[in-house]
């Protein structure tokens, strides 16, 4: 699904309504009764709703919303909030029929003393404000939006197409902003709503589509996209009948020092379940005996050294379709000149994760050594490590999608919307996954399943792709079975089957 600018969703509307055969008050009315519609599928007749409406047509939709509950029997109070602007066309257009038929649901509010007590169970609607807020909310608009928060424990929100006092594409942070419990939004996500900054305004997001022009939406390039399902069957490659396990390709894991050989362990667990015909594991002499007696279907080399590996570059020859590197691995001076030393004569797409990735913050030159189109894999610490701070989370999707491109990289930065950048500057949103993951062996997961995917033929950007996706949803099932708490990130492994043939099959 691509993701929009609020200036795009404007054009969107605009092109939907030149192109197609809908009126632009048609359109508002069909956008704000799937909301009117959503409401009453979820609240019962029993609960008193306060539907705050700004004067853009999001406040028009709030109108309309105002209008069908009536209809259907429900206690409304639509709560105008006069401003000074001038309403927009399809604004006055609904709020004189409903001034026609429900003059005295209507109330005019003019500051922050106008705000009306709310009864037990109230649902508050908040159709203030949407795409159109170019600025943050103040005077006291902001006291209503503060009003609005301190019923937060008491009453349900739930927002019309985005909070408001949200923008877009733009941080709001420290401004005044609705914090929903719901958001109902149309047609597309937006970039707000995906980056952690905003997770506690927007609530549970429910996208409603209102049939915005299928032309427009094919047309118009997007940086920003949301992974689906769909976009994973067209990634997937199912088996040839005839394959053998060179077939898929041989892979080397170089992984694990003294105290983390967990870390190995689970990386090469993921990999084999990712479907990797081979894998050759390059440990430290210490963790030979874990390795061999964990997971026989690896092979193992033992480093001279005892306690980290040091000489895995003498390793790193074609016969690898691929190397995974990092998982608790650790940073040890001769760890890292041997990593440099690979960098120089291993010129395939690699996965790098954790401790590699530490060494390459420590020494940034060696980033220009990475094969092109070789897979980062940082959470945001590490991120922050290798390319710098962000003021937030919109600069750090910039900075995300500016450093993919200056590397030629693809780079996974993990967290509730991982977001995957690639070399072109797209970035891919995943949304598979839950809290449950957050939780030590995770990030060793996605590098063994993301090894095994390359070394199976896929493509860089298909196997991040789709590496996320199932490592995400085998967590997804994880927790259905075992509950968030409980499960581990062994659990991720052994939904992984699961995940292929919910997905797949
Ligand atoms: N996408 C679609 O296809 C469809 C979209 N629809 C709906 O339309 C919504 C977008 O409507 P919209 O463009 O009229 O903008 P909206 O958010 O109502 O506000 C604009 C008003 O607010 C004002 N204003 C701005 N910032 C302000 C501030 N800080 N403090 C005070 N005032 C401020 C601004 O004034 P200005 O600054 O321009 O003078 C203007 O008067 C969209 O979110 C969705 O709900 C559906 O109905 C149909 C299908
Ligand atoms: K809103």
């Amino acid at each position: 699904m691509k993701i929009f600018t609020a200036a795009q969703i404007r054009e969107a509307d605009a092109f939907t309504i030149a192109h197609e055969p809908v009126s632009s008050t048609d359109l508002m009315a069909r956008a704000a009764g799937k909301c009117a519609d959503w409401l009453l599928d979820r609240f019962a007749p029993v609960h008193p709703f306060f539907i705050f409406c700004g004067k853009g047509n999001n406040g028009g939709d709030g109108l309309v919303i105002a209008h069908r509950l009536l209809e259907e029997g429900y206690q409304v109070t639509a709560c105008l909030l006069e401003y000074g602007n001038k309403a927009s066309e399809d604004y006055i257009y609904y709020y004189r029929r409903l001034q026609q038929q429900y003059a005295g649901r209507i109330r005019e509010i003019a500051d922050v003393t106008g705000f009306p007590e709310l009864p037990a169970s109230a649902v508050i609607v908040d159709a203030i404000f949407g795409t159109g807020l170019n600025k943050p909310i103040e005077g006291w608009l902001a006291g209503i939006i503060h009003k609005i928060n301190d019923q937060h424990g008491r009453h349900t929100i739930v927002a019309i197409d985005m909070p408001s006092g949200l923008m877009a594409d733009a941080s709001c942070r420290n401004t005044p902003v609705i914090q929903a419990h719901y958001t109902l939004s149309f047609e597309f996500h937006k970039l707000a709503f995906l980056l952690p900054e905003n997770a506690a305004l927007v609530g549970e997001v429910q996208i409603l589509p209102i049939g915005l022009s299928p032309d427009y939406i094919t047309h118009t390039p997007v940086r920003y996209h949301l992974a689906d399902k769909e976009m994973m069957h067209t990634i997937y490659m199912p088996r040839p009948a005839f394959a053998h396990k060179g077939t898929f390709g041989h892979a080397l894991l170089v992984a694990g020092s003294y105290g983390k050989m967990g870390a190995a362990v689970l990386s090469a667990k993921a990999c084999l379940r990712a479907g990797v015909g081979l894998l050759t594991c390059h440990i430290p002499r210490c963790g030979y005996d874990i390795m061999q007696i964990s997971e026989p279907a690896a092979m193992s080399v033992a480093d001279e050294v005892h306690e980290h590996s040091a000489h895995f570059h003498e390793q790193a020859d074609a016969r690898y379709k691929t190397i995974g590197i990092g998982p608790g691995l650790g940073t040890a001076t001769a760890t890292a000149r041997s990593f440099e030393k690979l960098l120089t004569c291993y010129k395939r797409p690699m996965v790098i994760d954790a401790d590699a990735l530490n060494i390459l913050s420590v020494y940034p030159s060696l980033l220009y050594q990475v094969p092109a189109g070789s897979i980062l894999t940082p959470h945001p610490k590490e991120f922050e490590r290798l390319f710098g701070p962000s003021a937030n989370d919109f600069e750090r999707m910039e900075l995300l999608s500016k450093q993919a491109v200056r590397l030629q990289l693809y780079i996974l930065l993990k967290g509730r919307y991982t977001a995957i950048a690639c070399p072109d500057g797209a970035v891919y949103f995943n949304a598979t996954g839950n809290p449950g993951m957050a939780t030590g062996g995770s990030g060793d997961v996605l590098t063994g399943i993301l090894t095994g995917l390359l070394a199976q033929d896929y493509a860089p950007k298909a196997a991040v792709l789709l590496g996320a996706w199932l490592h995400g949803y085998a967590g997804d099932l994880a927790a259905a079975k075992l509950s968030q708490e409980a499960m581990t990130a062994g659990d991720i492994i052994s939904h992984l089957g699961a995940a292929f043939l919910e997905c797949f099959y």
